[in-house]
């Protein structure tokens, strides 16, 4: 490659959006050459985000898919969920390589998304050209190809948290219950009445409780490995911090194994994957752990008493869940480093 990638950015004026400059500005293959707004362009983004003054100033462009081709050769589309279903098409059509931080490409099955996303399924055959970017899990398919739908951000840290006991068979698919906590970035930068101040400061609550459209997304992938269908209870809370996720998952157990024994297990599974860190045994993490990072921090307690065991599992939605493994995911579609642009250590407290 002669210089740097060209990339661009729609939905810029969003939290993934936004995310993606802030990381986007320390990757040294990759320079942004378009941010992208639906209802802006024209408008400095500096004006609407002062924090990029005089790190990242240039006028938003329009949505025009043959127009960004004409800047980049990559795009990374964070926009909403039906907007990404319809725009997508076009932008591969014109001939970039897109990374999709929506939803609307992780189904195969068509049919699931006017179950859950309420919206109709995009164009089948877009539907089955995306490869499901999990880095850790799916890296090798991801590589050299040019559409990636990237993973949701509850799904990211539920599958990180229980693909090797799947996969190994140590625990009950049946039984898996995945009680599921994000901070309010995670409902994106539009206003609603579940994400007001006087609503969630010094609240707690539960939401879309078994209607959660991230759940055939991890069924999905879980039955993939388990080679059997397998169905979760899925609950989700929203808690009043700004940025990060905390699944914690619980589960039978096939045998009676220990702490030790589940983070051997883990270990050698993420052998190799910078972003995954499994605690010592008896250790679990906690959100600031991993705020600003791209890591995803596993930890676990077995109990012998009720033979189950409860996983715990850690992201920055932004980072990990949307920004940070659409960067990673680029990586590897490339084949450059899968750390390139996201050395960021974690900020505490
Ligand atoms: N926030 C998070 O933690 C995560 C988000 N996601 C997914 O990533 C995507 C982006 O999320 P997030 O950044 O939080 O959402 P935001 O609501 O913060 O931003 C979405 C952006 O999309 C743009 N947009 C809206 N309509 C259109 C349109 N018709 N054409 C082009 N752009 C449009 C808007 O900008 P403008 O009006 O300027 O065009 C808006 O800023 C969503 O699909 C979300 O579900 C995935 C994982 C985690
Ligand atoms: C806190 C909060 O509201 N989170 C959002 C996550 C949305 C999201 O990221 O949606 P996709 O991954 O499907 O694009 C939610 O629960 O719907």
């Amino acid at each position: 490659m002669n210089g740097k990638l060209r990339a661009a950015i729609v939905g810029s004026t969003g939290y993934g959006g936004v995310e993606l400059i802030r990381l986007l500005q320390s990757h040294p293959n990759v320079e942004i050459t378009s941010v992208i707004s639906s209802s802006s362009a024209g408008v400095p983004i500096e004006e609407g985000f002062p924090h990029l003054t005089g790190v990242f100033e240039r006028s938003l462009d329009g949505v025009e898919a043959a127009e960004i081709a004409s800047r980049a050769d990559v795009v990374f589309t964070a926009t909403p969920s039906g907007v990404s279903a319809k725009l997508v098409p076009q932008l591969l059509e014109a001939g970039l390589k897109v990374v999709d931080l929506s939803g609307d490409f992780r189904l195969r099955d068509g049919a699931e998304y006017e179950q859950w996303y309420k919206h109709p399924a995009p164009d089948d055959v877009y539907l089955q050209q995306a490869v499901y970017g999990l880095s850790e899990v799916y890296g090798e398919r991801v590589a050299g190809v040019d559409f990636i739908s990237n993973p949701g951000c509850y799904p990211t840290a539920t599958l990180l948290g229980l693909i090797p006991a799947i996969e190994a068979g140590w625990i009950k698919p049946e039984s898996i219950i995945v009680d599921a906590k994000s901070g309010v970035s995670g409902a994106g930068r539009g206003t609603s009445l579940m994400v007001h101040y006087a609503e969630i400061n010094e609240n707690f609550k539960a939401y879309k409780i078994n209607k959660h459209q991230h759940i055939p997304e991890i069924e999905q992938v879980l039955s993939d490995i388990a080679g059997e269908k397998v169905t979760i209870t899925f609950t989700t809370h929203l808690v009043p911090m700004t940025r990060g996720i905390m699944t914690t998952i619980y589960a039978g157990m096939n045998d009676k194994y220990s702490e030790q024994d589940f983070v051997d297990l883990y270990r050698k599974y993420y052998t190799g994957r910078p972003y995954v860190r499994v605690r010592n045994a008896g250790i679990v993490p906690a959100t600031k752990e991993v705020s600003g990072s791209n890591y995803c921090d596993i930890g676990f307690a077995t109990d012998a008493r009720t033979g189950r065991v409860t996983i715990v599992s850690v992201i920055d939605n932004i980072v990990k869940g949307a920004a940070g493994q659409a960067i990673q995911n680029l990586n590897l579609m490339m084949g450059w480093e899968e750390t390139l642009g996201l050395g960021y250590t974690p900020v505490y407290p």
